[in-house]
């Protein structure tokens, strides 16, 4: 995916290279990221693994019963029905593969991604280049294995135009060609800096004016003597005073369920299609110890699949990041740093959540009973962060369709961007903002979602080509 390399491209133009911190392909956060199954540490095959330690840990470990069977198997498996639009993924991974993979892996890997339910998140629109391997193979394992001894692979075509166009205008900074080859990148004061650095620098045009804690209570089209307009009903949070705001163009980053209840309050098109897109609450708690010793394994951290037993993760966390290898450089103190992520999809009925205290005492507790970790940290950040991933459930490329034909009668004048419809990460929001804008200065989209209109179109490439 090309996405990465707008975000770098973003960074060169805010001046920040200077700012970013780089984790090596070959750190060891690059190369160890565990999963907890069923009460111990398992570290995934991947980058650094040799095939033998590959070989024993799946011969091995319970997690990873039943997956060489499942694997062996998928390529006898019956194709895709013809009129399986889209299914979640734990049905995807069940139907190829088996249960146990899509419960003790799969489920582990969407809940550091998506905090999400594997049993809800869509497989076409969150795996769509498995999806596309599997239909024109009828297997996946099949599909893997061609592109592995260089056969084709699948690329949206859209992400094929897009490396074409970057391939004319390289990204020249050497100190960005080193962070392309790097496994994470933030920067030196968090990833908030990016977007500090964004709005500073947005500031500095006399054309732009940004208004803090303030509602969009409305959006309609309007008729003016400056001809047809869109206008923003904007209310201030301190004196609840409304402003009407005119613009030629509105990009709506918001929530697409947020900007669907705002639409709803207007005699315009419903956008309703967008109301469907849930979010989840995760619990974020940072721990800081003065022993820099503590952690019995080093890598980026690990996840907790669905299936782990109860008693093991009765707080249900999703994962623990281990800061102090994943985040190298970004402060001195000598300690370690780790971050307990709880909740997401498990929290999804709650109608009140833990308190910090709670919160604090589960993150504390787990890591106990998970690494033994028995010293008191010496301090504690707890923050909830409610509604912040959207969930991709199954149907999501249809009702994406739609909304598109629906944002279609608002002539360009409503688009949308941000993390509710194409990605839920940094690079993809970065990506459908530069998409967004190019339609609408070169004439090319209209909506923002474009792509899902007719289906996702597919190149099928080769290396060599
Ligand atoms: C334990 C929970 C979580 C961890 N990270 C997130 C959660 C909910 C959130 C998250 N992680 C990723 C993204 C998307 C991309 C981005 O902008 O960073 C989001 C929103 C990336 C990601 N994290 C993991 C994987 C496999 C990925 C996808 C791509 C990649 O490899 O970078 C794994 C992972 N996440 C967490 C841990 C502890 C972990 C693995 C051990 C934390």
């Amino acid at each position: 995916m090309p996405n990465g390399l707008i975000t770098l491209d973003l960074v060169r133009n805010l001046g920040l290279e200077d700012r970013v911190l780089m984790t090596s392909k070959n750190s060891v956060a690059a190369q160890n990221r565990f999963i907890y199954y069923p009460d111990h540490l398992v570290r995934m095959p991947g980058p650094g693994s040799s095939l033998l330690q590959t070989i024993l840990s799946v011969l091995s470990e319970p997690i990873f019963k039943g997956t060489i069977s499942g694997a062996l198997s998928e390529v006898a498996k019956p194709r895709r029905p013809e009129d399986l639009q889209d299914e979640s993924i734990g049905s995807f991974f069940t139907r190829r593969f088996g249960s146990a993979l899509a419960d003790n892996v799969v489920s582990g890997v969407f809940h550091g991604i998506y905090a999400g339910d594997i049993y809800k998140l869509s497989a076409r629109a969150i795996l769509p280049s498995l999806w596309a391997i599997e239909w024109r193979n009828n297997s996946i394992m099949k599909g893997l294995l061609e592109e592995a001894i260089g056969g084709m692979r699948p690329i949206a075509t859209s992400d094929l135009d897009l490396i074409k166009t970057l391939q004319s205008q390289p990204i020249t900074s050497d100190k960005l060609e080193v962070a392309k080859k790097s496994s994470v990148y933030t920067f030196k004061g968090g990833i908030g800096e990016l977007a500090d650095k964004l709005e500073a620098k947005l500031d500095e045009s006399d054309n732009v004016l940004i208004l803090e804690n303030t509602d969009v209570g409305q959006i309609r089209i309007v008729s003016t003597a400056a001809g047809e307009k869109i206008q923003i009903n904007a209310k201030e949070a301190s004196n609840r005073e409304t402003t009407d705001y005119d613009f030629d163009h509105v990009v709506s980053t918001i929530p697409g369920n947020k900007l669907a209840s705002i639409a709803s309050r207007s005699p315009i098109t419903s956008l309703s299609p967008l109301s469907r897109t849930s979010a989840v609450t995760v619990m974020v708690v940072n721990l800081f110890f003065s022993n820099p010793k503590i952690l019995p394994v080093h890598g980026f951290g690990y996840l907790l699949p669905r299936s782990v037993p109860f008693e093991q993760n009765p707080e249900r966390a999703l994962g623990v990041v281990f800061d102090s290898d994943a985040s190298i450089g970004q402060d001195d103190v000598p300690g370690t740093k780790v971050t307990v992520m709880l909740g997401g999809h498990w929290w999804d009925d709650f109608d009140a959540y833990p308190d910090e205290d709670e919160g604090a005492s589960m993150a504390k507790a787990l890591l106990k009973r998970h690494l033994g970790v028995n010293e008191e940290p010496r301090a504690i950040r707890v923050s909830l962060q409610r509604s912040c991933i959207p969930q991709y459930g199954v149907g999501h490329e249809a009702r994406m369709e739609d909304a598109s034909l629906r944002l279609d009668s608002f002539k360009g004048r409503l688009r949308v961007a941000g993390n509710s419809y194409t990605g839920v990460g940094l690079n993809d929001c970065i990506r459908a903002a530069r998409d967004v804008v190019k339609g609408l200065v070169d004439g090319t989209g209209t909506t923002g979602l474009e792509s899902f209109v007719g289906g996702k179109k597919w190149s099928w490439i080769s290396e060599t080509s």
